[in-house]
């Protein structure tokens, strides 16, 4: 695994491309908020409030600072939010029981339960439970099946896989994207599995990477976009990405330095790799705001198609 980083300056000779000294640093706050715009005005024309419900279970700090942006995300944009805030020791029936009433409830056009949960319930059991057209973080397998098969139009999508692909198209056009070799690294459900389907549809050549490849950095090395989705920090290093490269950074970690003070990082060598990349999204204020942002969007269009389907029946 361990490979010999290559000098800069045997880089600039050999690769016809120029140095990217100015790699553009994606502002993903900035894309978020306009997202956050576009949800607004359409919100308003639609004259629809949509019902978002939160489900935390437990009290795991990051968690419930994720949930509480969430809400008030949500507020923000003119929908009606619910947070339930459930006892760490809350049974597998009861979260499910809620889902159902939820489920049932026509002012609910959203519901997300935070992961992870407490290990007596079965996280797989309460997704699969939740309503597909209110499924906004886009796990049930309706939406996975949907988005797996190219059904993109009405299939609710996976947030952070959602918000990197728009980061993606902030520096790129569609016709640049199509054709690029794309290495998502990591496999997992909400990320890794997802982006790649995304990818895919935008016609990338799309290689997935994990903890059993082998030879990783050769691979990655070849990536015209590197997505790391593997919440390990500084996994990806300088000698694993090609000059010029498009990096998206999905990882959020949260370290001590030296000084003793926690810092949220992401899975990338941000100060190293900066040097080399065309663009690259920082942790924080890159992938995060998006995910908040595309959840908004997810219920939007959930409460919308929600409607319009009240007003086919009628
Ligand atoms: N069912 C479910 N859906 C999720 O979408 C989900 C989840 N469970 N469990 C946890 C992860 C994590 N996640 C984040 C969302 C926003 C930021 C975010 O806004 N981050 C800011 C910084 C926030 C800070 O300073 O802590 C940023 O990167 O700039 C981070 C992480 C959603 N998740
Ligand atoms: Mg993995």
């Amino acid at each position: 695994m361990a490979i010999a980083p290559l000098s800069s300056s045997k880089l600039s000779a050999s690769n016809s491309k120029s140095q990217s000294c100015d790699a553009v640093i994606i502002d993903g706050k900035q894309v978020a908020a306009d997202v956050i715009e576009s949800v607004k005005s359409r919100r308003a024309m639609a004259d629809i409030v949509p019902g978002l419900a939160v489900i935390l279970v437990g009290n795991n700090a990051a968690s419930s600072v994720y949930v509480r942006n969430k809400s008030a995300k949500a507020e923000e944009c003119g929908f009606a939010s619910q947070q339930f805030d459930l006892p760490v020791d809350t049974s597998e029936q009861e979260v499910l029981e809620l889902i159902n009433s939820l489920n049932n409830d026509t002012n609910i056009h959203g519901i997300l339960v935070q992961l992870p949960l407490p290990k007596q319930i079965d996280s797989h059991q309460v997704i699969q439970s939740i309503a597909p057209e209110k499924d906004v973080d886009g796990f049930h397998y309706l939406n996975t099946g949907k988005l797996t098969t190219g059904d993109t139009n009405d299939a609710l999508v996976p947030c952070t896989p959602a918000g990197s692909i728009q980061l993606i198209k902030s520096v790129m056009g569609a016709s640049e994207l199509s054709g690029k070799h794309a290495v998502v690294v990591g496999r997992s459900n909400i990320v890794g599995k997802p982006m790649a389907s995304l990818l895919l549809q935008e016609n990338c050549t799309v290689t997935v990477i994990h903890s059993r490849t082998n030879n990783p950095g050769e691979i990655c090395r070849q990536a015209d976009i590197v997505v790391a989705a593997v919440g390990i920090p500084n996994f990806i290093k300088e000698d694993w990405i090609k000059q010029g490269a498009v990096v998206i950074d999905v990882g959020i970690n949260r370290i001590t330095t030296d000084e003793g003070k926690t810092k949220l990082v992401g899975d990338v060598d941000f100060e190293n790799v900066r040097s080399k990349v065309s663009a690259i999204t920082p942790v924080p204020g890159g992938v995060g705001p998006m995910t908040i942002s595309m959840l908004m969007q997810n219920t939007l269009d959930a409460a919308i198609r929600g409607k319009s389907l009240i007003t086919k029946e009628s």
